[in-house]
């Protein structure tokens, strides 16, 4: 059993499906796995038990509930004083939540959303056997109107993609993981990603050696973004930088903070990374079609994925693109428009939702929001674990766009998935910061992290 985030390697997600199967290959062999999940749960609620009162074990009626069982005769045999009931005893020390794991098929009843009331109410850590009671594996959605709010979670077994994305980090607490001595014999649902190295500089190398990154977007009034996203692309290590200001006058600067930066138009870069429509507005429409056939490897922001939502024939040239040549980067309204669906529908299942943009359109899709999710066709998608609320900031997404430009601008070679999971990545990771953020403090903190 360990602490698992945050991590530098990739790590497999099972879905509740897959997880089934591998406990069925893996109870052969091994049908004592309840007991090594009740004995480590037991560990665990030793080491975080704060004072000397009762741990409450809550138990439900399957084999979540068995885990229970086994930590608290663990417990009680240690001389612990331990609890297992519905109702709360005086002033636990811990409250174990045993209620309802993997097998959560629906809506917590009356008597259940009133147990998980007195747990949170209780005043004690609550420890979560496997998953927060009423939060769905696969998509980290509470099955109904309340989910246990745990301090820690101890996964069982295998990492479900809920625990990471949806709803389920503000659920999880502390994650930790106890895979119970067995090694997975199928392919995982998602990789939790990992950290990639940042892109190798030649010691011969020169700036035309680093690729270039074309920025498209800041229509009047909205130029910061754009800027954002230059700026990004340029402290990513993009050799050169121009932005194409949409309706700017041509003796403008690109960016009176930032001279590195310099004006440009498709026509003269034929070759560079499109980095198109942060701050684009409605002016973006009518680029599209040119950046769309002309430049061969594109990210795909804000106005221009609304732009595209709106225009069936901007989807067919989205859809003829080369395999592996287009990024979008959609927050889950922008994705919502994509699909013709309501944000509140997609958000049910982030992990299928996004799956479902990247084949519709032929791209890799970024659907941002908490445990943001990376899915291409062709490709095992990944999640997100980095990142935090510091994220939630205007500008954030702007940086984003940029650094995955300045990323695939020094790795041409690479596919849009593999330039997305890495940027995505970097870009949680220098997020991670209590309280807020400013968007250009975030492009200092993704150049100092590497
Ligand atoms: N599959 C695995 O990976 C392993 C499972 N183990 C434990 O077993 C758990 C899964 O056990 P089960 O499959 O028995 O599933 P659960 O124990 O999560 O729950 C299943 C039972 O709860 C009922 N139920 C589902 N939703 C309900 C709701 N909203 N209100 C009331 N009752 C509801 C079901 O009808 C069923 O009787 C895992 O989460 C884990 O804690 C571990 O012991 C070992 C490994």
């Amino acid at each position: 059993m360990h602490a698992l985030l945050p991590t530098t390697a990739a790590l497999p997600l099972f879905d509740v499906a897959a997880s089934r199967r591998i406990e069925t290959h893996a109870l052969v062999h091994s049908p004592d796995l309840m007991e090594r999940a009740g004995l480590a749960v037991a560990k665990l609620a030793l080491a975080i038990r704060r004072g000397g009162g009762p741990v409450w074990v809550a138990c439900g009626p399957g084999n979540n509930g068995g885990d229970g069982h086994v930590a608290a005769r663990h417990l009680a045999a240690l001389g612990l004083p331990v609890h297992v009931g519905h109702d709360a005893p005086q002033r636990p020390a811990l409250v174990i939540d045993a209620l309802l794991g993997l097998g959560l098929n629906r809506a917590p009843s009356t008597e259940l959303l009133a147990t998980i009331a007195a747990m949170q109410a209780c005043g004690a850590p609550i420890l979560a056997v496997d998953l927060p009671s009423g939060l769905l594996a696969d998509t980290g959605q509470p099955a109904g109107e309340l989910a246990v709010r745990a301090d820690h979670t101890l996964a069982l077994l295998t990492l479900k993609p809920g625990l990471f994305t949806g709803e389920g980090r503000a659920h999880c607490g502390r994650l930790w993981f106890d895979d119970l001595g067995i090694t997975p014999d199928e392919a995982p649902t998602a990789d939790l990603l990992g950290r990639t190295p940042p892109p190798h500089r030649s010691p011969t190398a020169h700036k035309g050696s680093h690729g270039q990154v074309l920025v498209v977007g800041g229509a009047p009034g909205m130029q910061g973004a754009a800027r954002l996203a230059a700026r990004a692309a340029l402290a990513c290590g993009a050799g050169r930088v121009y932005m194409d200001l949409l309706g700017a006058a041509a003796e403008d600067v690109a960016d009176p903070g930032q001279p590195e930066l310099m004006r440009g138009h498709l026509a003269e870069l034929p070759q560079a990374v499109g980095v198109i429509g942060c701050g684009a507005g409605a002016t973006i429409a009518a680029a599209l079609p040119e950046l769309l056939r002309g430049l061969p490897r594109l990210v795909i922001d804000a106005d221009a994925l609304n732009a595209i939502a709106a225009d069936a024939d901007l989807q067919d040239l989205l859809r003829a693109r080369p395999a592996g040549s287009t990024a979008l980067t959609p927050h889950p309204l922008e994705a919502a428009r994509l699909l013709g669906r309501d944000t509140a529908g997609l958000q049910a299942d982030r992990l299928a939702a996004a799956r479902e943009l990247a084949g519709h359109l032929g791209c890799t899709v970024v659907l941002k929001g908490s445990g943001s999710i990376i899915a291409s066709p062709g490709e095992r998608p990944a999640v997100c674990a980095s990142g935090g609320p510091a994220l939630a900031t205007a500008g954030s997404g702007d940086v984003l766009a940029g650094w995955l430009g300045g990323l695939w601008a020094q790795q041409p070679g690479a596919s849009a998935h593999a330039i997305a999971c890495a940027g995505v990545d970097a870009h949680g990771r220098a997020g991670e910061v209590d309280g807020a953020l400013r968007a250009g403090d975030l492009i200092d903190r993704l150049a100092t992290q590497r």
